[in-house]
This record gives structure tokens, sequence and C-alpha cells, in this order.
């Protein structure tokens, strides 16, 4: 029974799955956080214990070889040679790839080139294949794309309205992202409806540190928030989402920054962190803004309204809408988001539960009993879908 292991490579975490496939049977999974940052943490589980560890690990290659040595030493894995193909997310795959692709050396260097299209992604994400890449030569890599699942979008809604001959000469366009998140909850999303995906209209809202909305129709992303880099769309953790393009020069004048500082600050200190002035923690400003936190209240409000009227957006270009779904670490367990996104939209037959609304990090529905549309709350899974994916090419080599 083959063993993968699937890599999600954030900015400063690494996320991991070791499965059994095809029986999806996680073996062990984890997550090391604060890389490059005093505290870091490993946390392993596996036989149903929980094992933190704090190691000295200064980058993704570090967290790969802590991950790995720890495996080998609980006798997880008995050798590296257990490992039978390895997957890994990859952020940014521009129009090169519209699917996951086995990773060869000429395929890494190419998302080495899309790197400055998704600064805070695809280093990260290279850094972890070439770890691999490094102690397990000989294992079938496989890179599986956010942007490939949006790859079905049509011209009229990746291109923006500037000068045509942009898109031809520099790729300027929208591609989208979180495009293997959006694909599971929006198959799942399907099964819950009893109906078979190329039926339904879905509204899925990936609502992490990172957010964005996609409208899947008939199994197919036809829009989504983000754009051409994940700073687009709705107000993020730490992102500003949309916003006026004649605010850059504004702001570079005015604040005396440069074009690459403010993209710093549009990416690192806005949002929520930008609006609270303190977090950019959902959680602290819930909690800030039930205590009587004015500026939390009203961040929350700004978070919950940009959501709200992607969901109105999105039911039109689709003519209709079966279900919306909440996904990631704040659709999965903000019951304060949900409730502020999922009311007032009752004219459009989107009626909201608050006694459903309670439920955390399982599957479930949310919305009234008579509801013709759903709300579903539906627990991501990337990982097991990076897994399938590299099972595929695992026998190939
Ligand atoms: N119980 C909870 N209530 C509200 N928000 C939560 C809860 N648990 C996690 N979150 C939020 O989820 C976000 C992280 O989501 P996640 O999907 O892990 O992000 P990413 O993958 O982009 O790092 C954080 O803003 C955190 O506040
Ligand atoms: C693409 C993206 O924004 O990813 P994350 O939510 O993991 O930051
Ligand atoms: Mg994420």
């Amino acid at each position: 029974m083959p063993k993968i292991m699937a890599i999600n490579a954030g900015s400063s975490s690494l996320k991991f799955q070791l499965l059994h496939m095809p029986e999806e049977k996680i073996i062990a999974k984890g997550l090391v956080e604060r890389i490059g940052m005093d505290g870091t943490v490993m946390a392993i589980e596996f036989d149903g214990e929980e094992h933190t560890v704090h190691p000295a690990i200064n980058d993704h290659a570090d967290a790969v070889r802590e991950m790995l040595a720890f495996l080998t030493e609980k006798e997880i894995i008995q050798s590296l040679d257990d490992i039978n193909g390895i997957g890994h997310r990859v952020v940014h795959g521009g129009e090169k790839f519209s699917a996951s692709a086995l990773m060869t050396d000429d395929m890494i260097a190419e998302i080495e080139k899309l790197s400055e299209l998704a600064p805070l992604h695809n280093p990260a994400n290279i850094m972890g294949i070439k770890a691999f890449k490094q102690v397990l030569p000989n294992v079938p890599s496989v890179a599986v794309f956010d942007t490939a699942f949006h790859q079905t979008m049509k011209k009229d809604k990746y291109l923006y309205s500037i000068p045509y001959e942009y898109y031809e000469k520099y790729g300027i366009r929208k591609y989208g992202f979180h495009g293997t998140s959006h694909q599971y909850v929006g198959e799942r999303a399907a099964a819950m409806l009893g109906k078979d995906e190329k039926d339904v209209k879905i509204i899925s809202c990936h609502i992490g540190n990172g957010a964005s909305i996609a409208a899947i129709d008939g199994g197919k992303s036809v829009d989504t928030s983000m754009g051409f880099t994940p700073l687009a769309g709705v107000t993020m953790g730490t992102r500003s989402g949309n916003l006026d393009p004649a605010l850059i020069p504004y702001i570079m004048e005015k604040a005396g920054k440069s074009a690459e500082e403010v993209i710093h600050v549009l990416n690192k200190e806005s949002g929520m962190l930008g609006l609270s002035g303190f977090s950019s923690d959902l959680r602290d400003i819930d909690e800030a803004a039930k205590g009587g936190n004015e500026r939390a209240e009203t961040a929350m409000n700004v978070f919950a309204s940009r959501i709200h009227k992607y969901i109105g957006a999105y039911a039109a270009s689709m003519n209709g809408v079966d279900a919306v779904v909440f996904t990631a670490g704040v659709g999965e367990n903000s019951i304060t988001v949900r409730e502020k996104v999922s009311r007032g939209l009752g004219f459009m037959g989107i009626h909201f539960d608050e006694e459903r609304n309670q439920t955390r990090g399982k599957e479930a529905e949310i919305s009234a009993e008579n509801s013709p549309v759903k709300i579903f709350v539906i627990p991501t899974n990337e990982e097991v879908m990076i897994a399938r994916d590299a099972l595929a090419f695992s026998g190939q080599q």
C-alpha cells in the first residue's frame, strides 16, 4: 500500500500529512509553525496522540529535515525509502500549469520564475520541494497548484480592463488561488446536496489568514476573488484585498514610501491587522469587539461585508446558487463571521439558522430547514487532494 507525503508550505509554516493511499488513511499529520522566528513549534499527531517539540529551525529545509527525523525516530516509517510519492502545494502556477505536474529540474526553474507573482508563498514552496529532492532524490515529487482549478475561468472573468497587450506581453490577468481547497469543498458540497457536481452551483468561501471566494458552476471554477496575486479580493488577516489602484502612488507620496514598501504594507500591515491596530487573528478581534472595542467591531463588519457582497455578485454571475460553503480557519470556526456574512440574504433564498450555526470544525448544514439555498460548513482538506494527485503520478516512474 503506497505511502504518500502531502506538503503544504506556507510563508511561515509547513503542514503535512503522511497517508496510506488510495485508502486516504492518515498515518501521521503535523504542523511546523513560526519558521524563522523565535519559538518554532512542531506538533505531530499519530496513533491518536499529539507530540509537541521545539526544534531549532531556521527555514523550510530545516523543517523538512526535523519532521523526517521525527518520523523515523518514532518508527512511524522504518526508513525514508518507505515514502513512495510526495505532493507539494505550489501557490502560483501562472498560465503554464493548468494541472498537477511531476517535478523535474526544469519545472522547478519555471516555478522559481513565478516567485515574483507570489512572493509570500512560492519561495517557501520551492524550499520544501528542494529539501525533499535532496533527501529523497528518486521519489516522484508532484506539484499541485493553487491556480490550476481556476484555469477554467473565461476571458471575460480573468482579463483586467487595461491594454490587452499587457496580458499578451506580461501575462497580466486574474489567476485565482486556494483552488485545491475550493475544488475539495465544491465536491463535498455536491455530495451533501445529494446531487451530481455537474448539476450544482456553489459559492465557496475559503476564509483563513488568506481568504478567497469562488463561484463553481458544474464543478468548474467560473470566477474567484483573488487576482494576479493573492493580495486581491476580500479583506484578509494582513492583506488589504481590493482597493482603488490610484491609492498606491498617493500613499507613496503622502507616507514617503517606495512602491515596494507600499505593497509590503498592503500585504503585511493591512487587512484585519491594519483596521484593528492590534491583531490579524480573528479570534482576538472578535473577543475585543464583543468587549466593546469599536475599531475591532468595525474591522469585523468590514471583513464580513466584503464577503457578503461577493455572494450576491457570484449568484448573479451564475444566475443562481444551490449552496454557500464556509471553509478554512475562520470559515470552519467563527460563529460570528458566518452569521454576519449569512444574514440579509433571505431575498435570494439563503436563510440562516442561528442554532445550527453553533457547530465548529465538522461538516454541517447551518441553513434553516426550509432554506431553498443551503449553507454548509465543510472543513477543507488540501492535503488529501495533494496526495491524490501525487499518487496518480507515483506509479509512472
Ligand atoms: N476558533 C476560531 N474562531 C475564529 N477564528 C479562528 C478559530 N480558529 C482559527 N481561526 C482563525 O483562522 C485563521 C487561520 O486560518 P488558516 O486557514 O489556518 O489560515 P492560513 O492557512 O491562511 O494560514 C486565523 O485568523 C485564526 O484566527
Ligand atoms: C494563496 C494564499 O493566500 O494562501 P494562504 O491562505 O495559505 O496564505
Ligand atoms: Mg491556508
